[in-house]
């Protein structure tokens, strides 16, 4: 896509570029008569419209990359572990279409000539990640896969937590449980390390 179609911001509410509201509209309405309700009673009457702009916000990183997210980068003597921890989310459930959220953990160690990021950066990647149908596995990967792709680092971990309310609401019910997913890459494979940023991470 087109970089002069996409917002610039990955973070910006109500981002609609390449989502068909109308469809989601016409869609949303369909599923309040199958439901049972009046989709023209007076509450009702602009709530698929309303559907479509949240899902449009919702599923705004569909249409976002993170080369755009990661592509600054700046030069900076740090051989170091850079960890960003607590980064709240949300994101929906692909198999019901209902929130998962939590937190995700991300770090790097930068790559031998020093490319590293802004730290507001690597929560804008997790949001390019989080805004699309997902499960938390591949939301996991496909924030240490960005991270080694575009600032080639020493190594990455990004540890998400997330309560799914598909387990929460509905299904089995089980309000509160947390789903912790991992993903290491490079040096973050040394035992030390991780237990380094594992600890950092878990603030111990
Ligand atoms: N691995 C994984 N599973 C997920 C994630 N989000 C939801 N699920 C699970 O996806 C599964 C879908 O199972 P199905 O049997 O096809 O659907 P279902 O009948 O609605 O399952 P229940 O939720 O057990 O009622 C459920 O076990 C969910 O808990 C996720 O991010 N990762
Ligand atoms: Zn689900």
């Amino acid at each position: 896509m087109d970089r002069a179609e996409r917002p610039d911001d990955p973070g910006m509410p109500g981002a609609t570029a390449g989502v068909d509201e109308p469809r989601i509209s016409a869609a949303v309405r369909e599923i309040l008569l199958a439901i049972g309700e009046d989709p023209d009673r007076s509450g009702l009457r602009d709530t698929p419209d309303r559907v479509a702009r949240a899902y449009a916000e919702m599923f705004s990183g569909l249409h976002q990359d993170a080369a755009d997210v990661l592509g600054t980068t700046f030069d900076l003597d740090h051989e170091e572990l850079v960890l960003v921890k607590d980064i709240p989310f949300y994101s929906t459930c692909e198999h019901h279409l209902v929130p998962f959220h939590g937190t995700a953990h991300v770090g790097y160690i930068p790559s031998h000539d020093g490319r590293v990021t802004g730290l507001s950066k690597l929560a804008r990647l997790v949001e390019v990640y989080a805004r699309r149908p997902q499960v938390q596995e591949r939301l996991t990967t496909q924030i240490v896969e960005a991270l080694v792709t575009h600032l080639a680092p020493r190594g990455a971990i990004v540890v998400v937590e997330c309560e799914h309310l598909c387990m929460s609401m509905r299904g089995v019910r089980k309000p509160g449980t947390k789903t912790v997913t991992s993903a290491v890459r490079g040096q973050l494979h040394d035992p030390a390390t991780r237990a380094e940023a594992m600890s950092l991470i878990l603030g111990r």
